[in-house]
């Protein structure tokens, strides 16, 4: 098993390598996002270029058919020979004009031709007020392959390259589509099963290629680029955050060591302070309900740091339980108690002294048999000595009961604390030697109110009562509270509305004072 004193080094060594490795694992994730967004942006841009292109084309061609459209002259008449030329040469995209009948090209920009003309596929593309049928033609080469938009007799052509004339780098490819999915033209050999899939929706990027899809009201366009080229700008990106996860690093190392230093300094601290005897006891009176009579207190430690500051034991009792300490602290109480309260003890037989039992103690019974030497020849009654265990100290049920059942036969009162903060139910109850129960504070608290947890209480009280226990309340506040507590049959109660915590001399002095005359309830004294 691992030593309670290692554990927060080796917490530090994992927190340590964590520290190193999740700035990487940020910075090279966030990289490679960003780089692939950036070169996204790229081709994005390239997309909408295309697009741009392809629009312009459109509206040329549709602005040259609506023309023959409306022109009134002999289909292939040398005055529609000359118009066609005309047109041809001052439409900056049309690179020819031809005209049909019964499927043959009369005649074009050139002249009378009367040949048939190979239709590879055709396809139809949106233009308002206007069918545009867009078709695929090999002319006398292949190499002549144009794209020609059709309507009502006329083509107007266009060559290929001007819907994907726009500046690109030399590996970029491009795939236009029309919205149907039929290929319009490519770029740079685009791979066109690739393009098609992820026109249709595919996943964006490949081993091969970083993608982005295009789709408008006439066109779907796939811009690709090679991850080689990816990768080598995520090369550069990540050499440049180098320097920055450095700094994330010293930063995290730094913060780590201090972590580190202030915790093991804090353990060392409490070590000397228990050498040094700087772990003071105040006590917190337990009066009776019915009659305000002090019958007795909590002593609870804190710790005078070398600073000045006082540390609250909630703070450094788990540092203490962590690396073993919890032991000796209970005997320094002890011994604290007996020194400062021992005369009042035998001078008031009815008087005790609750001590709070680390987990600890339950387990190793170590602190029963401190507790008896040093009581033996005191003149201090075993009864007079309360021990209160938390339920965290019942973790280990065997080993808590025998304790309690040892303690208890030395005539010791046993009282559980905190209770109904954790898993306690009724049945475990029964089964732990117990004299009292101790009712936690978080429940107090919803006396009077109309919270669903204010009836807990009732619940606690009923079970204690079946149980035969005496039960103490802890932290009243309010006389509303103290009220309702004694209603209820509560014998004992603590809190700041009779007193807070207070040294010992302030105590014996608080004990003196109402000896007699019965504690009234009233606002806080001093300590805490
Ligand atoms: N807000 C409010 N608080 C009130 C009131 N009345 C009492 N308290 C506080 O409630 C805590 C009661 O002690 P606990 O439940 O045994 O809870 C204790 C106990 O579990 C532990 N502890 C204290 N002394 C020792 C010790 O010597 N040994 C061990 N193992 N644990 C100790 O530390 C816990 C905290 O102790 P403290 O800080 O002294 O806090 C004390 C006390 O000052 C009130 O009316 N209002």
């Amino acid at each position: 098993m691992i030593k309670a004193r290692y554990i927060p080094i080796a917490a530090a060594a994992a927190l340590g390598v964590a520290a190193l490795l999740l700035p990487v694992w940020i910075g090279w994730s966030w990289s490679w996002q960003r780089t692939l967004s950036e070169e996204r942006g790229e081709l994005n841009r390239v997309g909408a270029q295309v697009a741009y292109q392809g629009h312009a084309i459109l509206r040329q061609a549709a602005e040259t058919l609506r023309y023959f459209q409306q022109l009134r002259l002999p289909p292939c008449s040398d005055a529609h020979i000359a118009r066609m030329r005309a047109s041809t040469i001052g439409t900056r995209m049309v690179d020819e004009i031809g005209y049909y009948r019964d499927g043959r090209l009369a005649c074009n920009t050139w002249g009378r031709v009367g040949e048939t003309v190979m239709l590879e596929a055709a396809f139809t593309l949106v233009e308002p007020n206007l069918q545009l049928r867009a078709a695929s033609f090999s002319l006398a080469s292949p190499a002549a392959r144009m794209i020609g938009l059709y309507s009502r007799g006329h083509y107007v052509y266009i060559e290929p390259g001007r819907f994907v004339d726009v500046p690109l780098e030399g590996d970029v490819q491009v795939a236009v589509f029309s919205v149907a999915g039929d290929p319009i033209v490519g770029r740079n050999e685009p791979d066109w099963a690739a393009a098609r899939r992820v026109a249709g929706g595919a996943r964006a990027h490949d081993d091969q290629r970083l993608f982005s899809a295009l789709t408008d009201r006439d066109f779907k366009i796939v811009v690709s680029t090679p991850m080689a080229r990816v990768q080598a700008r995520l090369r550069h990106e990540r050499l440049a955050l180098l320097p920055l996860s450095l700094l994330a690093w010293a930063l995290a190392l730094a913060a780590i060591a201090t972590w580190l230093g202030r915790r093991l300094s804090q353990v060392g601290e409490l070590r000397t302070a228990l050498v040094r005897g700087d772990l003071a006891v105040h006590y917190q009176p337990i009066v009776e309900l019915h009659t305000g009579r002090c019958r007795g207190a909590e002593a609870l430690v804190r710790w005078r740091h070398p600073s000045g500051r006082w540390i609250a034991p909630d703070e450094f009792i788990p540092l203490a339980e962590r690396h073993g300490m919890a032991g000796r602290i209970t005997r320094h109480v002890l011994r604290t108690v007996l020194a400062d309260m021992g005369a009042m003890l035998r001078a008031d037989a009815q008087l005790h002294i609750a001590l709070n039992l680390s987990p600890q103690d339950m387990r190793d019974g170590v602190a029963l048999d401190t507790l008896s030497a040093t009581l033996a020849g005191t003149g201090v009654a075993c009864r007079q000595i309360w021990l209160e265990a938390t339920e965290r100290g019942f973790m280990d049920v065997d080993a808590a009961r025998l304790a309690m059942a040892r303690a208890r036969q030395r005539g010791h009162v046993v009282a559980i604390d905190d209770f109904g903060t954790g898993y306690s139910s009724l049945s475990y109850l029964q089964a732990l030697p117990l004299d009292v129960l101790k009712i936690d504070k978080s429940f107090v608290d919803k006396i009077g109110t109309d919270s669903a947890s204010s009836t807990v209480i009732n619940h606690i009280i009923e079970m204690a009562r079946s149980l035969r226990l005496m039960m103490v309340a802890e932290g009243i506040e309010t006389q509303e509270q103290a009220d309702w507590l004694r209603r209820h049959e509560v014998v004992l109660g603590q809190g700041w509305l009779f007193a807070r915590a207070m040294p010992a001399q302030d105590f014996i002095a608080f004990l003196r004072e109402r000896e007699y005359a019965g504690l009234q309830p009233e606002a806080a004294l001093s300590g805490g």
